[in-house]
C-alpha cells in the first residue's frame, strides 16, 4: 500500500512527505508506523485511508517496536474499533489481536515454500507457535505438529485457527517454554520449524536431541551478512549441513531476519 498516495490531502504537504512509503495491512487493519511530525494527523491519515481501501476497517498506528517475550508492539487506535482481526494467507484464516500476539504479513511466502516441502505422516515440531500461520498449512499437509508457545493468549488463538482451519486433530498445543522442550517431550521429529526470536538462537542446541537423523531444521535467524559463512560452519560443527538459505526481510539498517534449511546429518 502506498502511504503517502492514501494520507493525500489529509495532511500538510511537508507532513505527507515525511511519512514512509508503505503500511501493512493485517485483515482488516492497516498498520502505520507514524513518524512524530504526522502524529498530529493520524486521525485524518486514517479516514483518508479508511475512504481509498474499502477492505480496512481499522487503522493503527505503532507507536514501539516490537518487545518483550510475547513480540508485540504498542498500537493507538486511530479508526475503528479494537485490535482483533482475522487474517487470510494462502487459503487459510488467523484471528489475532495484534495487542496481545504476534503475526507478520510480511513472511506469508516463506511459510507457503516451508509448507510446501511437508509431506504427510511426518511429525513436526514447532517451538515459537504464536497463533499458528507455519503449524497450520503444515498440519494441512498432512502431519502432525507440535506446537509449543509461552504467550497464553497466542495459545488460546491457535487453538481456535487450528480449529476454523480444521486441523485440531493433527496440533498438540503445549503453553510452554521452548527451553524445557527436552525435559516435555519423548517423541523424535522429521522437521523442525524454528521462527526464533531475537536473542534466542541456542534453541538450536536444545533441539537438536529430538529431531532425527536426516530430519530438517527451518531456522529463523537475525543476522549481518558478513556472518553468514561463520554462522554456516557454526551449524556444520553441530552437525548440520546449510542446504539452502535465504534473506527473508530486514529489521534493522545491516541487519536482515535469514531462513536456513539444515539437514541433521549427525
Ligand atoms: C517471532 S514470534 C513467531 C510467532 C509465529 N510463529 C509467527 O510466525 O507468527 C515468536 C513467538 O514465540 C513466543 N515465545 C517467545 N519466547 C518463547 C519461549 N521461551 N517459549 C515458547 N514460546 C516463546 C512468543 O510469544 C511469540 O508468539
Amino acid at each position: 500500500m502506498t502511504l503517502k498516495e492514501d494520507a493525500g490531502g489529509c495532511a500538510p504537504d511537508a507532513v505527507i512527505a515525511a511519512l514512509p512509503d508503505g503500511y501493512d495491512v493485517i485483515g482488516d487493519a492497516a498498520i502505520l508506523a507514524l513518524p512524530q511530525e504526522a502524529r498530529a494527523y493520524g486521525e485524518a491519515i486514517a479516514t483518508g485511508i479508511l475512504a481509498r481501501r474499502s477492505h480496512v476497517k481499522k487503522v493503527l498506528n505503532k507507536v514501539s517496536m516490537v518487545e518483550g517475550d510475547r513480540r508485540v508492539a504498542r498500537y493507538e487506535v486511530l479508526a475503528g474499533e479494537g485490535t482483533v482481526t482475522v487474517h487470510r494467507e494462502h487459503g487459510f484464516f488467523y484471528r489475532l489481536d495484534l495487542r496481545e500476539t504476534f503475526f507478520n504479513p510480511r513472511l506469508g511466502e516463506e511459510r507457503q515454500r516451508v509448507a510446501s516441502q511437508v509431506t504427510g505422516r511426518e511429525r513436526v515440531l514447532m517451538p515459537f507457535a504464536g497463533v499458528g500461520p507455519f503449524a497450520i498449512p503444515a498440519a494441512a499437509r498432512g502431519a502432525t505438529v507440535t506446537a509449543i508457545e509461552k504467550n497464553p493468549a497466542a495459545c488460546h488463538l491457535l487453538m481456535e485457527n487450528a480449529r476454523i482451519n480444521k486441523v485440531r486433530d493433527r496440533i498438540a498445543i503445549i503453553n510452554g517454554d521452548a527451553f524445557d522442550l527436552g525435559r516435555m517431550l519423548k517423541a523424535v521429529y522429521d522437521r523442525a520449524i524454528v521462527p526464533t526470536p531475537y536473542g534466542m538462537d541456542s534453541i538450536l542446541e536444545t533441539l537438536l536431541p529430538v529431531v532425527k537423523e536426516g530430519g530438517l531444521i527451518h531456522f529463523y535467524t537475525f543476522r549481518k551478512k558478513a556472518q553468514i559463512p561463520g554462522l554456516i560452519e557454526e551449524y556444520r560443527k553441530l552437525g548440520l549441513e546449510t542446504v539452502l538459505y535465504r534473506r527473508c526481510g530486514n529489521v534493522a539498517p545491516g541487519v536482515s531476519r535469514w531462513s536456513f534449511d539444515l539437514l541433521k546429518i549427525r
